[in-house]
């Protein structure tokens, strides 16, 4: 089989739990990457793995190479970075692309015009950082593709399948919901984990101690709710909770809070940030600013 060439604009935070991810997998030597971001050459892990890794500082010397090509910039970049490829690509070195995209309230309407090129070549994706540890979730959004598109749709596909759990496409409008949910979502979990740990602690356990078994508590639980698909949480949490006991206590507590109203409002407003995000680019006008 030949190699999967990939490549990267951008090779930060999310690129890098992928490539971890394919890497522990087994699934990166099936590929022949290139990242390309300023500081490029200069990061460990892209060393690390430098047999399946070609890093460069040029974005149009990656589109040059790669057959799928995957935007992982801060939203604020990509305007100027496709005016650079307008310049030095032409249309049929573009044609031959499948422009990928994990930016956040990026339309494929706006990489259409931005790119000059059809939407049958542009898939949105949303994913998580879970990939690094193969535990990730991701789905798509895109329109039909090119018949030329497939083969590396699939490939795509397949590398994304090593490292988490395809969740099916989804409209451009639901992604937005799925950005919050899923993307921002192991943030959420961190937030919790560090404040129950922080509960453990004020109680008098050790800190290491406090993490680690909020850790695996959370991991065990996710299993559990996972293991049983048609178990609703609020079934597992009913029995945990035993009459007059500890849980039901801290369970009032959490109530009084309004902690589930906290959630539904935290995802609720991470999803509009993502549609607002999508109008400030689609009137986004200056380079870099
Ligand atoms: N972090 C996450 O969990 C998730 C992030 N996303 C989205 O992915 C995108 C990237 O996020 P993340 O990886 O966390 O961000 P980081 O800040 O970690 O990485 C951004 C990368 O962009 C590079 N970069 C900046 N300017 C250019 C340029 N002109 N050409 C090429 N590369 C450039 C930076 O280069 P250098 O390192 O050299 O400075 C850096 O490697 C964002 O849009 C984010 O919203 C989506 C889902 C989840
Ligand atoms: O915070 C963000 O905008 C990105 C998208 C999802 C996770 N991180």
């Amino acid at each position: 089989m030949e190699s999967i060439k990939l490549g990267f604009i951008g090779g930060g935070n999310i690129v890098q739990a992928f490539i971890n991810g394919l890497h522990r997998s087994n699934q990166l030597k099936l590929t022949n990457t290139m990242i390309s971001c300023p500081n490029a050459n200069e990061k460990p892990i892209f060393k690390q793995y430098s047999e399946y890794i070609q890093t460069t500082t040029s974005n149009i010397d990656l589109c040059r190479f790669a057959d799928i090509v995957l935007f992982a910039v801060k939203s604020k970049f990509i305007k100027s970075i496709c005016n650079e490829l307008n310049e030095h690509l032409n249309h049929d070195d573009k044609k031959r692309i499948l422009f990928v995209s994990v930016i956040p309230g990026l339309k494929i309407l706006t990489i259409e015009k931005w790119l000059m090129i059809k939407n049958e070549n542009i898939v949105r994706i949303m994913y998580n950082v879970a990939v690094a540890t193969e535990n990730g979730c991701f789905c798509f959004a895109m329109s039909k593709l090119n018949e030329s598109m497939k083969q590396s749709y699939e490939n795509l596909k397949f590398l994304f399948n090593a490292v988490g759990q395809y969740a099916g496409n989804v409209t451009e409008d639901q992604l937005d919901v799925v950005t919050a949910l899923m993307g921002s979502g192991p943030a959420f979990f961190c937030l919790v984990c560090e404040a129950m740990a922080d509960g453990a602690v004020k109680m008098g356990l050790p800190r290491d101690l406090a993490l680690a078994m909020t850790k695996q508590t959370m991991v065990g639980c996710a299993n559990l709710l996972l293991s049983s698909k048609d178990k609703h949480p609020a079934q597992l949490r009913d029995e945990i909770a035993t009459p007059g006991g500890t849980t039901i206590y801290g369970l009032h507590a959490l109530e009084t809070k309004a902690v589930r109203g906290a959630f539904i409002d935290a995802i609720s407003v991470a999803a509009q940030r993502a549609q607002n995000m999508s109008k400030e680019l689609e009137t986004f006008e200056n380079d870099n600013s």
